[in-house]
C-alpha cells in the first residue's frame, strides 16, 4: 500500500500507528501537540507539520481524534486536512463521533473530489497495540477495499456497514452498552464489599457464569485496588454516552439505564476523574 498519513497520536493513535510501522507500512504522523510525534519517529515514522501537509504527502490518511470538535477542527481549520484534499486522496476517520459530524466531514471531503470512510473501532489500548480491534466502517466502499490491508493489521475483524453514519451509530450503541455495564459492574463490586463479601470472589463467580466478559476480567482486579491507569479515558466514555443518548432522542428510544449511567460518568468528570480510565466511575459509587 501507499504511504499512510496518521492524524492524532493519543492513546489509540499511537498504538495503531506503531502497529502499522511494525508491519512495514510507511507512516507520516501529525499531532496537535507535535512533540508527541517524537516517539513515533523512533519507530520509523515521518512527521508532517500540519494536517494539510500530511494529506498532501499521503494518498490515504487516517484520523484518530478525541471527539466531534477535534475531528471537525482537524479537517476544517486553517492548515486542516481539507486544504489538500483532491481526487485520489482517501480520508479515513476512525475517531468515535456522531453520524452528523461524520456526514459533515464526508460532504466536505467528497465535494473536493476525495473519498471518505468513517471507521470507528471497538477495542481499547491493548487490542490497538495487538492489532485486535473491531473496525466498524461505512461510506465509500472502493476506499474500504483499498485500505483493507491496513485494516487487516489494525484489527481482527472489519465490518463494512453501508452508508455514512452507520459505523458511527454502531459504535455509539456498543459503547452505550459498555458504559451501562461498567456502572452495573461497579455497583455490584460495591454491594459485595459493603455487604461483607469478598469482591475477588465476586469476580471469580462472574467469570464462570453467563455474564462473564473480557471487560470485567481485565478491569475488575485493578478497580478493587482503586487503580485506573487510562486505557479508555473516562471523558471519552462520557462523550459516547452523551452522543448515544442524543441518538436515542432522535429515534424516540427510551434509555433510562444509559441516562443514569451518563449521570455517574458526568459526576466522575466533575470530580476531576476524566483523564483516568472509564472504570474510575467506580469511585463515584464506592465513596
Ligand atoms: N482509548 C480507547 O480505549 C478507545 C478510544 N476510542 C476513541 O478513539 C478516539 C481517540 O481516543 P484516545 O486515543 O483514547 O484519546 P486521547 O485523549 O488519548 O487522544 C486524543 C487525540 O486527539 C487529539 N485532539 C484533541 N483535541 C484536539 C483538537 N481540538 N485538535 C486536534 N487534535 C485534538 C489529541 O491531541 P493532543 O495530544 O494534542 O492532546 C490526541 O492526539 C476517541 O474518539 C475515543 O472515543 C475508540 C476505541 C477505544
Ligand atoms: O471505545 C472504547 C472501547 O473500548 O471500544
Amino acid at each position: 500500500m501507499e504511504e499512510i498519513g496518521f492524524l492524532g497520536i493519543g492513546i489509540m493513535g499511537k498504538a495503531m500507528a506503531v502497529n502499522l510501522l511494525r508491519h512495514g507500512f510507511k507512516v507520516t504522523v501529525w499531532n496537535r501537540t507535535l512533540s508527541r510525534c517524537d516517539e513515533l519517529v523512533q519507530h520509523g515514522a515521518s512527521v508532517g507539520e500540519t494536517p494539510a501537509a500530511v494529506i498532501k504527502k499521503c494518498k490515504y490518511t487516517i484520523a484518530m481524534l478525541s471527539d466531534p470538535a477535534a475531528a471537525l477542527s482537524v479537517v476544517f481549520d486553517k492548515h486542516g486536512a481539507l486544504e489538500h484534499v483532491c481526487a485520489g486522496k482517501g480520508y479515513i476517520d476512525m475517531s468515535t463521533v456522531d453520524a452528523d459530524t461524520s456526514s459533515q466531514i464526508s460532504q466536505a471531503i467528497t465535494s473536493k473530489g476525495g473519498s471518505f470512510l468513517e471507521a470507528p473501532v471497538s477495542g481499547s489500548k491493548k487490542p490497538a497495540e495487538d492489532g485486535q480491534l473491531v473496525i466498524l466502517a461505512a461510506g465509500d466502499k472502493d476506499l474500504y477495499d483499498q485500505v483493507v490491508p491496513a485494516f487487516d493489521v489494525l484489527g481482527k475483524k472489519s465490518f463494512f456497514l453501508g452508508k455514512i453514519g452507520n459505523g458511527a451509530k454502531m459504535k455509539l450503541v456498543v459503547n452505550m452498552i459498555m458504559g451501562s455495564m461498567m456502572n452495573a459492574f461497579s455497583e455490584g463490586i460495591v454491594l459485595a464489599d459493603k455487604s461483607g463479601l469478598d469482591p475477588h470472589t465476586l469476580l471469580d463467580v462472574l467469570d464462570l457464569g453467563a455474564i462473564a466478559n473480557p471487560m470485567f476480567k481485565m478491569k475488575g482486579p485493578a478497580m478493587i485496588k482503586n487503580s485506573y491507569p487510562p486505557a479508555f479515558p473516562l471523558k471519552h466514555q462520557q462523550k459516547d454516552m452523551r452522543l448515544a443518548l442524543a441518538l436515542g432522542d432522535e429515534n424516540a428510544v427510551p434509555m433510562p439505564v444509559a441516562a443514569a449511567a451518563n449521570e455517574t460518568f458526568k459526576k466522575a468528570r466533575s470530580l476531576g476523574l476524566g483523564d483516568l480510565d472509564f472504570s474510575a466511575v467506580f469511585e463515584t459509587l464506592s465513596k
